[in-house]
């Protein structure tokens, strides 16, 4: 066998998923159909790529970093027309199938050193997201990701991450999977969550997309202060406090507390008043949220 030899890597992430259990779970979340088409992130020994194999899908196409288990995987899946496999970097890699379609599904044990990028590129963010967007994302990922993307508000994990995953998706718990589950086991609690993009008629407008995101940025970098504080550069205080009563909050609360809607709700209020200044025959620039940082020039959005 062609993996003979090959010990696991750390730098590549590397942890053998050898629960049958937790397999059966992942292809179960994943519900594959004969139409998908399905993007494995780092097939390694190919563990999971044989389950998704054995499921109906029309094609899995695998993308691995290491080289040194290609041969492996070809030699492991030769069999199968359904099988393709790419040598590199998912980060950097085109990730349509080998005809140029894209993929309708992913399911992958991820190497949790790139779970940030991956979800950047496999998501998006409000202001620029995946174009189509998948169907559904079946994604083995460190315990503490998992929570944070599915983070209620007032929750300890809750956090930037959580707003924007809840407004591109519905996310939920698979299971948990603790180390013993892997080859060699991770110094770390692991979870599979599921992620299903949102159609993009239900997402949020650009402009109050881009409004929500430079919201985040600007209130979550400092968790720990009042919004009164971290959003004082958008309007003067009466101002502001009428903008939190109509979303639904008030500003002695930290950006922790507020939904992902009261969010959308600021972020429309903040839009709104810079269309109504644009009315009155201002000039408030495009209400991209860009500029902000500035004080003077912020408070003149408004
Ligand atoms: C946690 S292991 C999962 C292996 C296998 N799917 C399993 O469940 O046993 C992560 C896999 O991703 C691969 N990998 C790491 N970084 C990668 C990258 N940037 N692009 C593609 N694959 C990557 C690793 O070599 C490894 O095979």
């Amino acid at each position: 066998m062609a993996f003979q030899g090959h010990q696991a890597r750390k730098r590549f992430g590397q942890h053998w998923l050898k629960d049958q259990t937790v397999l059966d779970r992942i292809v179960a979340a994943a519900d594959l159909q004969p139409s998908d088409r399905v993007l494995e992130v780092g097939p390694g020994r190919g563990a999971l790529t044989e389950r998704l194999l054995s499921s109906p899908a029309a094609a899995v196409q695998a993308v691995e970093l290491d080289r040194d288990l290609v041969d492996g995987l070809r030699e492991r899946f030769a069999g199968d027309p359904r099988f393709s496999l790419r040598q590199g970097d998912v980060l950097e890699l085109p990730l349509q199938l080998e005809d140029g379609v894209a993929a309708s599904k992913v399911v992958a044990n991820i190497p949790y050193n790139i779970t940030g990028p991956l979800l950047d590129r496999l998501v998006g963010r409000l202001d620029r997201p995946v174009e189509p967007p998948y169907q559904r994302l079946v994604l083995l990922v460190q315990k503490q990701v998992a929570e944070r993307i599915r983070a209620r508000p007032g929750h300890s994990s809750f956090s930037a991450l959580s707003v924007r995953m809840q407004l591109l998706a519905r996310c939920t718990t698979v299971c948990p999977v603790p180390p013993r589950c892997f080859q060699p086991p991770p110094k770390v609690q692991s979870e599979v969550i599921q992620i299903d993009p949102l159609p993009a008629d239900k997402r949020l407008p650009s402009d109050i997309a881009r409004r929500v995101e430079s919201l985040l940025r600007q209130a979550f970098l400092a968790r720990r202060k009042m919004l009164r504080n971290t959003l004082a550069s958008l309007a003067p205080e009466p101002q502001l406090q009428a903008l939190a009563a109509a979303a639904g909050f008030q500003l002695h609360q930290r950006p922790q507390e507020l939904a992902p809607q009261v969010w959308v709700a600021l972020a429309r209020g903040l839009n709104q008043g810079i269309d109504a200044a644009s009315a009155d025959g201002h000039d408030h620039g495009d209400g991209s949220g860009q500029g902000e940082s500035s004080p003077g020039g912020a408070r003149d959005q408004i």
